[in-house]
């Protein structure tokens, strides 16, 4: 691990772009991606393939602990490819149910701290741009450069929504919006890490704006901080 490597962390609920804006900046600036949110979709994932409860925190601690997993960074144009136990979950992962399930073991102390190193790892030369709840407030406090991007719920509904549409059977607007605001109220709520914005962060609200103006903010504040070289 390089700990001198900058990191931009990228935090926000459900929908509000972070994936998307992260994965674009890494790639301009030729910095490493970290999604973190991948990897608490992962275990959650993980869990059900082994039968593991979804509230058994010893269990899940162990699973976290020794999650095969492999990040394997994207080509031009292509997203990036990860791999659990030798097979590619990419796709199987980014389902709603998965996402909840997401929210669930996340909201466990033990998992979280299993998690935390392996996330730290990533914080190699030339940098590292991360995306999740808790990047700028707990696992890179010192990040020089804070985002927390929100949108409205009704927006990151439409959204994953437009997303999900014709990939996803029995998909509805109104379904996606409960789930997203019971999702952003367990993340809120939760006794550790939960998801808010750092003290020096900067808050964007991309509900009227496009990933390429959301973009421009973010690589002016790069420049403003002279952090990319
Ligand atoms: N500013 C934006 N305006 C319109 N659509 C957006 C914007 N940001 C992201 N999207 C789209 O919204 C969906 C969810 O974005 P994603 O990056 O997965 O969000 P998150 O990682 O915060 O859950 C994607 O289909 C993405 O293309
Ligand atoms: N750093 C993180 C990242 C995700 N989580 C949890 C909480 C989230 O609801 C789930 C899924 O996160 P993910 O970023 O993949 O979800 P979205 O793409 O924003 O819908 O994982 C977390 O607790 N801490």
């Amino acid at each position: 691990m390089n700990s001198i490597a900058p990191v931009i962390t990228i935090d926000g609920p459900s929908g509000s772009g972070k994936g998307t804006v992260a994965g674009i900046l890494a790639k301009r600036l030729g910095w490493n991606l970290l999604d973190s949110g991948a990897l608490y979709r992962l275990l959650a994932f993980a869990a059900h393939n082994h039968g593991v409860d979804l509230t058994n925190e010893e269990l899940l601690k162990k699973l976290a602990a020794h999650l095969d997993v492999q990040f394997i960074a994207a080509n031009d144009g292509q997203l990036q490819r990860i791999i659990l136990e030798g097979d590619e979950v990419s796709d199987v992962i980014r389902t709603e149910s998965v996402g909840s399930g997401a929210s669930q073991v996340a909201a466990l102390p033990a998992v979280r701290e299993a998690l935390l190193q392996r996330q730290r790892a990533f914080q190699e030369s030339p940098g590292l741009v991360a995306d999740g709840r808790d990047m700028g407030t707990v696992v890179f406090p010192g990040a020089p450069l804070k985002i927390f991007l929100t949108a409205s719920a009704e927006e990151r509904a439409r959204r994953r929504y437009l997303q999900l549409k014709g990939k996803v059977e029995g998909v509805s607007l109104s379904s996606l919006l409960d789930e997203i605001r019971a999702r952003d109220e367990r993340d809120t709520q939760r006794a550790v890490a939960p998801l808010k914005p750092a003290a020096d962060a900067i808050q964007l609200d991309s509900t009227e704006l496009s990933i390429d103006q959301v973009l421009e903010r973010i690589m002016s504040e790069i420049a403003i901080r002279d952090i990319a070289g």
